[in-house]
């Protein structure tokens, strides 16, 4: 049976893997009997208004090709839609796809098995899984931030064209707009990190957040937040870093937010309290098992409705800055289906 497919393509993704996967993808599709439709924008912008534009004209899948700043792009064009969504993981992180037991680096893999999920007659739907989301937007209820209503800090918008992205308007996340995240909402310590490796200019690769983060951990002092779960009571606590896990790992692996289940309409938030630097050099390694959550400066907490404030920190969700806190996350349900999905638990066991 043959289905329409938007093959969204990050040509950048992998150092190239992107461009190169392309062809290959596209044709095994192609002999598969689908009719295959390429996106490609010269910018994120660019990408995520033409991958809406052909959406809008009518698809059976969309199909993400790179990493996970690629499956955040497409998060913004299907996430809270019922078009099912492929990922064809050649990044250099692919956190979401690893949360997914997707695989890896693997294109030839990964579209074989979307043709198996594709081969289906045409009167039966395509099988696809509902995952759920984290939606962020500026501004919080009133724990830091200005109120609903009232003027926000300024967002970036790492969808270039979301609508309703976290730049939209404060306190927006709980009027259903905001931006999508699949894995994990990083501020503090980590998306300092980010901000410094994003700044060096010099071709180092990964090295260069190694860089950075001796320079942070020279630099770091605990940052004062303020943070309110499902609108309870507001928790005034020094720490080093605050995640939202809707997913457990950022950053190829790391397991920042270990116990994250993609299915529970929750998300895994992990603080990392007063830590001395010593005790970060240590604790950093463990993070790749996820045992770092035993340390007693950690604490981990489940919610729904995440209020975070705090000055001078950039947040980052799947890897790309998602605007100045303060703001709100909040874990939607099943707001993605995506093709491909083994049975079981997602999250947790990958
Ligand atoms: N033409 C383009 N189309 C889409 N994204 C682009 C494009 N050019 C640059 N980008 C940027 O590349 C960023 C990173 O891309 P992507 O996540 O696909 O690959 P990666 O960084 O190699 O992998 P990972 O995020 O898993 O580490 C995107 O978030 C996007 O902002």
């Amino acid at each position: 049976m043959t289905r329409e497919i938007i093959l969204f393509v990050n040509p950048t993704a992998g150092r190239g893997r992107g461009a190169r996967a392309a062809r290959p993808v596209a044709d095994l599709l192609r002999t598969a009997g689908h009719r295959v439709r390429t996106v490609v924008g010269k910018d994120a912008a660019e990408a995520v208004g033409k991958a809406r534009a052909a959406v809008a004209e009518g698809t059976d899948a969309l199909i993400a090709v790179g990493g996970d700043g690629m499956a955040g792009l497409a998060l913004q064009v299907v996430g809270g839609t019922e078009v099912p969504l492929g990922l064809v993981a050649v990044g250099t992180g692919n956190d979401l796809a690893r949360s997914l037991g997707l695989p890896l680096r693997d294109p030839r893999a990964a579209a074989l098995e979307l043709t198996r999920v594709l081969a289906v007659p045409a009167a039966e739907p395509l099988r696809a899984t509902p995952v759920d989301l984290g939606r962020v937007a500026a501004g919080t209820a009133g724990i830091g931030g200005p109120g609903p209503g009232a003027e926000g800090p300024e967002a970036t918008d790492p969808g270039g064209a979301a609508p309703g992205s976290a730049g939209a308007s404060p306190g927006s996340a709980a009027a259903g707009t905001g931006t999508w995240f699949g894995t994990v909402l990083a501020s503090g310590f980590d998306s300092r990190v980010n901000d410094r490796g994003n700044r060096i200019r010099l071709p180092l690769g990964r090295f260069k957040y190694d860089l950075a983060i001796l320079a942070e951990l020279a630099a770091f002092r605990p940052i004062p937040y303020r943070i309110r779960l499902d609108g309870g009571e507001v928790r005034e606590i020094e720490a080093t870093l605050v995640a939202v896990g809707n997913g457990p790992s950022y950053g190829g692996g790391m397991r920042i937010c270990a116990g994250a289940d993609m299915h529970d309409g929750l998300f895994q938030v992990t603080v990392v309290g007063e830590a001395s630097r010593t005790d970060l050099l240590r604790v950093f390694p463990r993070v790749y098992q996820g045992t770092h959550l035993d340390h007693p400066s950690v604490t981990v907490h489940r919610a729904a409705r995440v209020e975070l404030a705090a000055p001078g920190v950039t947040a980052y969700a799947d890897g790309d800055p998602v605007g100045a806190l303060p703001l709100t996350a909040e874990c939607v349900p099943g707001a993605v289906r995506f093709l491909g999905l083994r049975a079981g638990p997602v999250g947790r066991s990958s």
